[in-house]
């Protein structure tokens, strides 16, 4: 009997995430006991993108499971940059929030940049200010962003030591490609960040024992783009049109990653299904996130949340 080559195990983004979820709650709890202080999120959302009121409901009812307190924002897309700006003023402020997020992409009238920056750096659970991105650089304690911070834990579970490992990042976005190459150049990797101006992007990526893809292109990254035995991340979202024609005619869409999962299953070593691989670790870290600010609020070194 020929030897078939073995499909890639699957790395369970879900099962890890509940994992870590009960991991902050516990945490979450005795840093209630011992210091009487509640960790505590504030969700702002600025207009009626479903997509985004989905993620948004999703982490209100995570955050409140951990045992945290949690608050969403909803203003309307007539919402001034003014009003928004005064919101994040009084978050700031506001001792009973550890941890502010400012769901992305902004309604075009108002600066995202200006927004991120007047967010205090230190309850920047995204890890978008540039305070932060110069902490992760110069490897300061910080906040790190959720998706990259996520998908390290998956590679460190899976892998161990991630030293000497050759990684391609398929993307050069401020909150998953870059930061997701300073944590892996952080774990000594060899780093290469691709993108649309890339030559031969194929063969770089053969190139990879790790390949993240976060190019936000519905199944770009096809079979013979992966070293075999390769660990692949997969980043993407995208919605597309439903397999069925007819459930596609009323406008029933489905989840796909950026990698062609059908392919890439046959060759990789482990790979990340999407959905149920990096999108949940990503509301974990968000918790996990925020228990750190909390406990920094008030001069406490975090509980170690990988044991
Ligand atoms: N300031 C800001 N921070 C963010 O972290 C942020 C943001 N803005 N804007 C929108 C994106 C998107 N995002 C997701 C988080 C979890 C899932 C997730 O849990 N997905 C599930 C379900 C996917 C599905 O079926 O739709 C999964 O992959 O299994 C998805 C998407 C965070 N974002």
């Amino acid at each position: 009997m020929a030897d078939e080559p073995a499909r890639a195990s699957l790395i369970d983004g879900k099962a890890f995430s509940q994992t870590l979820v009960e991991r902050v709650a516990a945490a979450a709890a005795r840093l209630e006991a011992t210091h009487g202080v509640k960790p505590g999120l504030a969700v702002v959302i600025v207009g009626e993108d479903p997509a985004s009121q989905i993620y948004v409901r999703n982490k209100g009812e995570t955050t409140q499971k951990a045992g945290m307190r949690s608050d969403t924002h909803r203003l309307p897309d007539t919402t001034t940059q003014e009003e928004l700006l005064a919101l994040i003023a009084a978050l700031n402020a506001d001792a009973g929030i550890h941890g502010i997020l400012v769901q992305l992409p902004l309604p075009k009238h108002i600066d995202s940049a200006a927004v991120l920056d007047a967010i205090d750096p230190d309850k920047d659970v995204d890890g978008f200010h540039v305070v932060n991105v110069g902490r992760l650089a110069v490897g300061l304690p910080g906040m790190i962003p959720c998706t990259p911070l996520g998908s390290l834990m998956m590679l460190k579970d899976q892998l161990g030591d991630l030293s000497g490992l050759n990684a391609v990042i398929v993307g050069r976005s401020n909150i998953v490609g870059k930061p997701m190459a300073q944590l892996l150049l952080g774990e000594s990797c060899t780093v290469t960040i691709a993108h649309s101006r890339t030559r031969d992007l194929p063969a770089l990526c053969r190139t990879a024992d790790i390949l993240v893809a976060a190019v936000g292109r519905p199944e770009m990254i096809k079979g013979d783009w992966i070293k075999p035995g390769a660990t692949v991340i997969d980043v993407g979202i995208n919605r597309v049109p439903s397999k069925d024609p007819v459930k596609a005619a009323e406008g029933k869409t489905r989840v796909v990653g950026d990698v062609d999962f059908a392919e890439a299953v046959e060759v990789a070593g482990r790979i990340t299904p999407v959905p149920g691989g990096v999108g949940p670790m990503t509301i974990a870290c968000l918790l996990a996130n925020t228990y750190t600010a909390a406990c920094r609020s008030v001069g406490v070194t975090p509980d170690d949340l990988n044991s």
